[in-house]
């Protein structure tokens, strides 16, 4: 079916992206396919196949079941019981007992004090996907099978159990933190440390500098307490220290066999999940009573399923004031154009976030959406109109964005990650270049606010996010969940199978409401 298209609506260019999930491959084609020759017209034609099961059969009458099932069997939380089958769990030492519910909550009667206790229960669900698109066609619709079918899916709520697989005096537990920094990273080890000790647990330690910590001498545990952690949360950064690379799965299980320690709690990106899971596989295979859990850490917001992760919004809001220094720069000068750069390396979030909050954005550019620099409909073109006809510009670029219009530096980092060329000072330069050939004069001030974005301390909001993340973080490992992390999904807290999170990166979605909420607030048009 053809549409007209939004006059400043996204040309896309299909792009497909293959994941591994659960030793299962599949394929997901992103975006609108627009007619190149007229920029009025396009097809949606998004083509979603979701279901990580690429031979489901959708002409089989018990296809929803049996994805339903299969949904089932992927999001299903690994627990010590899995392993060890007759371990007997004891009466949950976090009590919530003192706080009763009122008679008006309970209109047909309520359970009485003996029978309430406002634990979770381990069959507790939370639907993962909320909206029911009757289109394919449907701005983000996600669609299995033909005809978007509604399907249910649902996944395991997080929160403290009744009974528990760990005695508290039993417990040596460990905090490490990896990969980049990220606001609220102190948030969360304060609170696993608090919320270890009110379950009774008097073990507790920090391993310093990441997964390098386990192996690399001289590099000491740090006894955690109640009292070490108790303002942490007021400075940002991560009090253990952070890294990238370091030793293998094997040097780490060792490390924790040697030191006797049966709770790991990993706060990382998707390299450090990747790391978390693997430990859990190991610690499976040797069958030691561990329990590994996860809390997902990247200020990019690139992790799948989840509705944000901690330290994005506190990203969003410091990367607003760098935006609106570059207005004011660009606003107070005689064709100022104001260009900032913010972290992303494979998603646009940050940007995207920034820009919509900002109000003060010309032009947004993110990884997943193709643009040129150069030509008819290129970005330089509609910068002269801007400047023609605003008098100044402001560009808000995502690091990983444009990345074909620089050199490759085939440079990675210690963990094996791919150092990108820096797009913004090509823009820079560009725009520069661009103005002065064609006689124009141009004042580019150029605003690089990436380190310190991410070194700032979170703000209230990821404050509580970060909290209820470090308290079920907790919960998880009590209850005896394994090779799991813990996310906000619909506004709810739950439990994910590791791999179910870290198949592929997230990405901004450019068919996606709030792309076209963002294409809505700069005015950009197409630069393709
Ligand atoms: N596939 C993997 N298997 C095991 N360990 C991994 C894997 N990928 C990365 N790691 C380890 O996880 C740690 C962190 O990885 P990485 O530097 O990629 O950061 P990250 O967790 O993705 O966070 P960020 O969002 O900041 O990039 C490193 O110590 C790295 O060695
Ligand atoms: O320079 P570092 O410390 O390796 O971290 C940079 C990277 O970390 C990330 O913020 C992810 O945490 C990327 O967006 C960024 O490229
Ligand atoms: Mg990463």
């Amino acid at each position: 079916m053809e549409s007209i298209c939004p006059v400043v609506g996204p040309l896309v260019p299909p792009a497909t992206i293959t994941y591994l999930s659960n030793g299962v491959s599949g394929s997901l084609r992103l975006g609108l396919s627009c007619s190149l020759k007229s920029r009025s017209l396009c097809k949606s034609n998004r083509v979603f196949t979701e279901s990580k099961n690429p031979e489901i059969d959708f002409s089989d009458p018990d296809w929803k079941t049996k994805f339903q099932q299969d949904f089932e069997r992927r999001f299903n939380i690994p627990h010590l019981t899995d392993i060890f089958k007759d371990l007997q769990p004891i009466p949950s030492t976090f009590c919530l007992r003192s706080r009763t519910p009122v008679s008006e909550d309970f209109a047909d009667g309520y359970p009485s004090d003996a029978k309430w206790h406002g634990y979770i229960n381990n069959n507790d669900r939370v639907l993962l996907k909320v909206i029911h698109y009757s289109s394919p066609t449907s701005a983000g619709a996600e669609c299995i099978g033909p005809g978007c079918t509604w399907v249910e899916q649902w996944v395991h709520r997080a929160g403290p159990r009744e009974k528990i697989y760990f005695k508290p005096e039993k417990v040596n537990a460990a905090i490490v933190t990896c990969g980049g920094l990220c606001p609220g990273l102190n948030d969360v080890i304060r609170q696993i440390v608090i919320t270890l000790e009110i379950y009774g647990v008097k073990n507790i330690v920090g391993i310093p500098f990441g997964y390098r910590g386990f192996t690399d001498k001289g590099i000491k545990e740090m006894p955690l307490t109640r009292k070490v952690v108790q303002n942490i949360h007021l400075s940002g950064g991560s009090l253990l220290g952070v890294s990238r690379g370091g030793p293998t799965t094997k040097e780490i299980v060792d490390s924790m066999e040697e030191r006797g320690i049966n709770m790991l709690f990993v706060l990382g990106g998707n390299g450090t999940h990747a790391g978390a899971n693997a430990i859990h596989d190991e610690v499976r295979k040797r069958r030691m009573k561990v329990v590994v859990v996860g809390v997902p850490k990247t200020i990019d917001n690139d992790i799948l399923l989840l509705d944000k992760t901690f330290g994005f919004d506190t990203a969003v809001e410091e990367a607003q004031r760098a935006i609106n220094s570059a207005y004011i720069e660009a606003h107070s000068a005689y064709h100022g154009v104001g260009l900032v750069k913010l972290m992303g390396r494979s998603s646009g979030f940050i940007a995207m976030h920034a820009s919509l909050s900002s109000g003060q954005v010309d032009i947004c550019l993110i990884p997943e959406v193709p643009f040129h620099l150069h030509g008819p409909h290129g970005v330089l073109r509609h910068l002269k109109y801007l400047l023609d006809s605003k008098g100044s510009a402001v560009i808000c670029v995502a690091e990983g964005a444009g990345q074909n219009l620089i050199q490759k530096t085939n440079a990675k980092d210690a963990s094996g990650n791919m150092i990108l060329g820096d797009i913004g000072v090509h823009i820079q330069q560009e725009i520069k270049k661009y103005f002065k050939e064609i006689g124009i004069p141009a004042d580019v001030k150029y605003i690089d606010p990436t380190y310190m974005i991410r070194a700032v301390r979170a703000n209230a909001s990821d404050g509580i996010l970060c909290t209820v993340l470090g308290q079920n973080a907790v919960h998880g490992a009590f209850a005896g969940y394994s090779g799991i992390t813990v996310g906000i999904c619909n506004t709810h807290y739950v439990y994910f199978p590791i791999p179910e999170v870290i198949s592929y990166p997230k990405v901004v979605d450019p068919n996606s409401r709030m792309w076209h909420r963002c294409l809505t607030s700069t005015g950009q048009p197409d630069f393709i």
